[in-house]
């Protein structure tokens, strides 16, 4: 069992709000670590970050995904950091990965002052533009497939993605 994708991308991307709706047009389930881990650790997760600490939910994130690979046939969203643990990033090989592309105008005002993103509680802005530099080339490197997000509505991007589903 796999998904019929796998959603990476930096906060703001869309990963969570278009994966929905691509798994709506597919007719199939959708499922985002992120809720998989606030499942498992019983909070959500900026109370994890101030509990337990980033280290923690980074274990926790790497275990949500490699269960959510091996046992989930829908649309699946990653947290936008997963791609930073190289086993996260082995896991993925063989998958049907698209890369959601978003850069900073878009991304810092799609995510505004956070929103439940505990990185970014604190200058959003240049903290954004630190993790747009630090990762896009894992997003690169794990991605069969690449859908540019800025200025593009959910809809657009979700119809991008079909197309490239099916071919
Ligand atoms: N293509 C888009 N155009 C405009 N706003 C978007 C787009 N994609 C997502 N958004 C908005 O940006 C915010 C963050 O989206 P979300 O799906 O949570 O991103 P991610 O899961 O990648 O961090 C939400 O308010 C969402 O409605
Ligand atoms: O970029 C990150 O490191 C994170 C992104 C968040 O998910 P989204 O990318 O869905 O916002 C969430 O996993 C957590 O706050 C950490
Ligand atoms: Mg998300």
């Amino acid at each position: 069992m796999a998904p019929v994708c796998v959603l990476v991308g930096a906060p703001g991307a869309g990963k969570t709000s278009t994966g929905q709706a691509l798994a709506a047009a597919l007719g199939v389930g959708f499922r985002d670590t992120d809720h998989d881990i606030e499942t498992i650790a019983g909070k959500p997760i900026p109370e994890i970050f101030i509990d337990e600490g980033e280290e923690h939910f980074r274990t926790l994130e790497r275990e949500a995904v490699a269960t959510a690979l091996a046992s989930f046939d829908g649309v699946l969203a990653l947290g936008g950091g997963a791609i930073l643990a190289e086993e996260t990033r082995a896991v993925l090989a063989g998958h049907t990965v698209i890369y959601l592309s978003v850069e900073l105008p878009d991304a810092v005002r799609r995510v505004g002052l956070g929103m439940g993103r505990p990185l970014l509680a604190i200058n959003p802005r240049a903290t954004l533009k630190y993790l747009l530099d630090q990762r896009r080339p894992l997003y690169e490197q794990v991605a069969t497939s690449a859908v540019v997000t800025d200025g593009r509505t959910p809809e657009q991007v979700v119809d991008e993605i079909l197309t490239i589903l099916r071919s």
